[in-house]
């Protein structure tokens, strides 16, 4: 079970034992355009006792230099290379793990993200307008492109019959297609309610299409191993914050990490407590209340 955090010294012994902290961004920072109350000052109080902060998000649909500008628009100074994205992971991942060619081009169903951070890899990508081809014999025309060596697939807030059409073309008329999601999430949190996530539109392709995509995202370790190569982690000293039990506390897990749950987002204290859930080190309400610490 979760040690569950309810009192200043409980929280004061938590930011003593760790010198990094991993935060998962959709509910647990903020909730699709709000902040989430006491988190800036939460952040803000870690950075004063010379703590590493590092936002690690499954969200696609920006790129790493928007999340910065998504900060700075709380008033939070944070810097690219703090946030590790599934869009900036998949680009990573293409790149130096695929080896993906140079003469080949993506087929993406997500967001500008994705794309942004494809282009700053170098790795091409058909831009060609979708939304228009209305028949059959159209999405068959549009799959002509030799080049097209991939699909990634991420949350698509535009997605729509032609785009799915066109990427189970390709996923399926040529085997070699290489298959790649940038995260599974079945919902993501926007408040009181949550949305179709990644997971809920890849499901649709995997359906249509019988095959199994490779991951990037949380719980996979591609996004840890992308930290890693950039950070010095002393696993010991690093717990991962996060609010969805099945990425972001079993990527800590597989990361051999601890983990913080909390209950801002996805996962309800009712789910984080039960002994048949994955279970998280420590459990709290909001990651905001750390700001009592101030
Ligand atoms: O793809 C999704 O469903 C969302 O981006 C999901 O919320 C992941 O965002 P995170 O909680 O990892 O920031
Ligand atoms: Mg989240």
């Amino acid at each position: 079970m979760p040690q569950l955090l309810l009192t200043v010294e409980d929280y004061r012994k938590l930011v003593d034992k760790y010198d990094t902290f991993l935060f998962d961004c959709d509910g647990v920072i903020w909730l699709g355009t709000t902040i989430i109350e006491g988190v800036k000052e939460s952040i803000a109080f870690l950075k004063s006792q010379n703590k590493r902060v590092v936002f690690v998000t499954n969200n696609s649909t920006i790129s790493r230099k928007e999340y910065s500008k998504k900060f700075a628009g709380f008033g939070m100074s944070i810097s690219k290379e703090e946030i590790f994205s599934s869009s900036h992971a998949t680009a990573v991942h293409l790149k130096n793990i695929v080896k993906f060619s140079p003469d080949k081009k993506v087929f993406v169903v997500g967001g500008q993200g994705v794309k942004d951070e494809l282009h700053l890899a170098n790795i091409r990508f058909c831009n060609k307008e979708t939304s228009a081809l209305k028949k059959p014999a159209d999405y068959k025309e549009f799959v002509n492109d030799p080049e097209v060596g991939a699909v990634i697939c991420g949350l698509d807030r535009d997605i729509n019959y032609a785009k799915l059409s066109i990427a189970h073309l390709y996923l399926t008329l040529n085997k070699d297609c290489l298959f790649i999601a940038t995260n599974n999430d079945s919902t993501y949190p926007v408040g009181d309610f949550n949305l179709p996530g990644a997971g809920s539109i890849l499901s649709v392709l995997e359906t249509s299409t019988k095959r199994v995509p490779t991951i990037v995202g949380k719980p996979y370790k591609t996004l840890f191993d992308c930290i890693s190569a950039d950070y010095h982690i002393e696993k010991s000293r690093t717990i991962m914050v996060g609010d969805r039990l099945n990425t972001d506390v079993q990527f800590g897990i597989n990361s051999g990490i601890d983990t913080l749950i909390v209950f801002t987002g996805i996962t309800s204290e009712h789910e984080a407590m039960d002994p048949n859930s994955t279970q998280a080190t420590y459990a709290m309400t909001s990651f905001g209340e750390i700001s009592k610490l101030a």
